[in-house]
């Protein structure tokens, strides 16, 4: 028996339904994805292993909800919700944005762009405290969930190009899905086999997220091509480090810089006042806001 042959094991021996919980507690050290209270959505939950483990890391207070083709055997924490659909389906993401309680909200729009409604100078902190400060202060409509972990794989045909395609699409709804709903500062995780099109999603999330990871947890299989994308701090910034742009200070910050603000996304800006026209270089980005140096 190989070594990672324990996992099943261990999984019978500790009450986990599924030895791919071992994954998520691999994952969860690596990049450290849980707090207490989260809101956590699971895709592709199926026998429900992630359920559990996500269920412990969240405590009494928080909130999972596990959607899977297969039906899910009901789990004891009162935390935990699960429903049966197909995540490439609409009606099954309608019924997600329904347990989460939420409005629509456009992926597409959101990709690129800030969410509604000014990020106020509370937000204002430091990076050290930024993950759990900014989930915990932010608003419904500003997004309802901590981490959107998706384990969803394709049937496997055997074909490796096939398979691949498959999981990178799995992979993508799980991204739109997580663009919908994470709170800025927020995590993702999906799972993807190795292949072409690898290269072009973590490129594309990592236009949406402070860094992106390629992880291989220790319980992954070595016959299996599968890999972890981690995609940490989730950002709805309009705009990047370095970017050097002309705006005017509408506001002033509790600590005395000027704000401006770039599609709805604030800017702290040293040095500025209210009513002046600069031209500023973006020095630091952040889930909701970025700090600026004028260049005038
Ligand atoms: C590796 S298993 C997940 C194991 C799970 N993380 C656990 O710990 O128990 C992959 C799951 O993805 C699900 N899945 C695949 N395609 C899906 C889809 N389009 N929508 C929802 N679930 C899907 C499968 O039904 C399967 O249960």
């Amino acid at each position: 028996m190989s070594g990672k042959d324990d996992y099943y094991n261990r999984a019978k021996q500790q009450g986990y339904r599924a030895r791919s919980a071992y994954k998520l507690k691999q994952l969860d050290e690596t990049a450290d994805l849980f707090a207490d209270g989260d809101t956590v959505v699971d895709l592709g939950a199926a026998p429900g292993g992630w359920l559990q483990v996500a269920a412990e890391k969240v405590g009494p207070q928080g909130k999972v909800v596990g959607v899977d083709l297969q039906r899910i055997d009901d789990l004891e924490p009162h935390q935990v919700t699960t429903m049966r659909g197909d995540m490439t389906e609409e009606q099954t993401r309608d019924r997600l944005r329904r347990e989460l309680g939420v409005a629509e909200r456009s992926s597409a729009a959101n990709q690129n762009a800030p969410r509604s409604g000014d990020v106020d100078e509370s937000r204002r902190l430091s990076s050290a405290n930024q993950k759990s400060k900014i989930s915990g202060d932010a608003d419904e409509g500003e997004g309802v969930v901590d981490l959107v972990i998706s384990d969803m794989a394709p049937n496997m045909t055997g074909e490796y190009e096939l398979d691949h395609a498959r999981s990178v699409h799995l992979a993508r709804i799980a991204f739109e899905t997580a663009q919908q709903y994470l709170k800025p500062g927020s995590d993702f995780v999906a799972k993807v086999f190795q292949g072409r099109d690898l290269a072009d999603l973590r490129e594309e999330m990592s236009e949406s997220f402070q860094y992106v990871r390629t992880v291989t947890p220790e319980a992954s299989r070595d016959s299996s091509s599968e890999v972890y994308l981690v995609g940490k701090g989730y950002t709805t910034a309009p705009i990047t480090e370095g970017d050097e742009l002309s705006v005017e200070i509408t506001d002033t910050g509790e600590e005395g810089d000027g704000i401006a603000k770039v599609e709805q996304f604030t800017v702290f800006v040293a040095d500025a006042e209210v009513g002046e026209e600069i031209d500023i270089e973006i020095t630091d980005v952040k889930p909701n806001f970025a700090f600026a140096e004028r260049l005038d």
